[in-house]
């Protein structure tokens, strides 16, 4: 049986892999993200996930490291997650009405010889006009504070989502389609 670590300190990614079933354990990464404002946009979701499972692969001798990374896209800006609910505030307005691309990297690393795989799954994601009242009540829940673009799909951010196009996990934090292909290529089958 492969160990399995989650390189990982959000709770929906613990949530989405345990619907998976499998055994894992959780062990948060501790990387400086500021090198990686400079990646072009398509590549730094991915290299982040990179980054977050090597940190963790580094300090054990085997075992497989799931590393993820989630962004919100709106045309070539980046909306991470809000460092204030101005900054909250300012991110739901500007996807309020638009289209925008959830981008989560994945990357897996075999420690024992630091192999490692990466993919990433995108989705598109509409949003209705959003009323600056309903902005302000949803930031009061403090649902978006930890979260890229300042929204979470599965809470009351859903009432903000017309419709979307790919999956709905990977908006979530963790594509789990995705990731499954990936485990497979390293041996480890979710559906025996
Ligand atoms: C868009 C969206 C994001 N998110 C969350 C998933 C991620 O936890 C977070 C994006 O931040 P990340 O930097 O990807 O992850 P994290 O800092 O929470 O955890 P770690 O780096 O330790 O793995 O936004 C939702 O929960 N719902 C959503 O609809």
């Amino acid at each position: 049986m492969t160990n399995l670590c989650l390189a990982s300190a959000s709770p929906r990614r613990k949530e989405l892999l345990q619907q998976l079933n499998l055994d894992f354990t959780v062990c948060p990464s501790n990387i400086n993200e500021d090198k990686f404002y400079q990646l072009p946009i398509e590549k730094r979701a991915v290299e982040l996930a990179k980054a977050k499972a090597n940190d963790v692969a580094n300090k054990q001798s085997e075992g497989l490291v799931i590393g993820a990374d989630t962004m919100v896209v709106f045309g070539n800006r980046i909306l991470e997650k809000p460092r204030s609910e101005t900054d909250a505030k300012e991110m739901l307005s500007t996807l309020s009405g638009n289209k925008h691309k959830v981008i989560t990297g994945v990357a897996l690393v075999n420690a024992s010889d630091k192999i490692i795989l990466t993919d990433r799954g995108i989705t598109d994601v509409w949003f209705r006009n959003v009323k600056a009242f309903e902005i302000e009540n949803y930031i009061a829940t403090g649902e978006p504070m930890d979260k890229a673009g300042a929204y979470g799909i599965q809470g009351y951010g859903s009432l903000f989502v017309d419709k979307i196009y790919g999956c709905y996990y990977n908006v979530v934090g963790l594509p789990l389609s995705v990731l499954a292909k990936m485990l497979e290529a390293f041996g480890v089958q979710v559906l025996k």
